[in-house]
């Protein structure tokens, strides 16, 4: 797949991972939509890759994923200014087990909204001319960490949704790939100062133990192994970008 002019929408796009895409894609030719509930950062931002990318390759949509009308409307207003779209990157996400309906609300009910936003934008059925969906999981899709269970249910699910709505019987009507991209440990804010963000501090012991081996790597990797992955991936595949490593395809046959 060329980027070259392709049309993106990047949920969480104003820092960390979403950040790094965002940036990743301008370098390679797309035209991209930040949105993100952070209005200060994605304005800056935007203002801040406008000077590098041009004016007119880069706008930022004041969105929260679990607001489904403010959510529908950052769409509209991307195929308005920019006259199409390509690729929904679902990215936006948080940890925090305490207040776990909103992070079921963000993590798991977010994609669902940004999927079903996407496949009535670009879908073939829906007069559209298909596309590619991207569902952001975690390496705990595939291996629960034991210190937060309600953050791994979310990732788990995002695997579970994404292989269902991947499958050849959508994706014929559809024209949209729907493919998760599961990042391991990286520098963001995201897994700093984790303890308060626990269930509660009986949990600390396991985040120690569940995070020891964890090497973070920077966002720009994860950004590299999404341009890859959008240029190689097929539809209901599942991604695992780890320690710095070259994105790995999951194989679920053998498990
Ligand atoms: N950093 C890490 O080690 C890992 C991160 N991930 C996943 O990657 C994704 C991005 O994480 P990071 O970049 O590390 O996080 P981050 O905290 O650095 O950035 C997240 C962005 O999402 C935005 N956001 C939060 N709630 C939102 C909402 N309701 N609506 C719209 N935007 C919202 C924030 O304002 C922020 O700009 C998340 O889905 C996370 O679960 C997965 C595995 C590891
Ligand atoms: C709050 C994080 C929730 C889980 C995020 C996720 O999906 C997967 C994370 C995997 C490993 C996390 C390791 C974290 C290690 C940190 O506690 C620490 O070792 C490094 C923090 C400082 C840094 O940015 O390097």
């Amino acid at each position: 797949m060329d980027l070259k002019g392709k049309i993106v929408l990047v949920t969480g796009g104003a820092a960390g991972i979403g950040r790094a895409y965002c940036e990743e894609l301008l370098k390679h030719g797309a035209k991209v939509s930040v949105c993100d509930i952070n209005t200060e950062a994605g304005e800056q931002l935007v203002q801040q890759l406008s000077a590098k990318y041009g004016k007119d390759k880069v706008i930022f949509c004041q969105c929260d994923v679990t607001d489904y009308p403010q959510y529908e409307e950052s769409f509209q207003t991307t195929v308005s200014v920019f006259g199409s779209l390509d690729i929904v990157i679902n990215n936006a996400g948080i940890m925090n087990d305490r207040f776990w309906e909103l992070e079921v609300d963000i993590n798991l009910n977010g994609i669902i909204r940004g999927t079903l936003l996407a496949l009535r934008f670009m879908g073939k059925d829906r007069g559209g001319h298909g596309g590619t969906v991207i569902n952001t999981g975690s390496n705990v899709s595939l291996h629960p960490y034991v210190s937060i269970p309600i953050y791994t249910a979310t990732k788990h699910a995002i695997v579970g949704f994404t292989r269902a709505y991947g499958d050849s019987y959508h994706v014929n009507m559809t024209g949209v790939r729907v493919i998760a991209l599961c990042p391991a440990a990286t520098e963001t804010g995201f897994i700093q100062d984790v303890k308060k963000q626990l269930l509660s501090s009986e949990y600390e012991k396991a985040w120690q133990r569940d995070t020891a081996n964890s090497i973070p790597q920077k966002p720009d990797h994860v950004a590299r192994a999404l341009i890859h992955i959008l240029q190689k991936a097929a539809s209901g595949s599942v991604w695992l970008v780890e320690n710095s490593q070259p994105p790995q395809e999951i194989n679920f046959q053998s498990q």
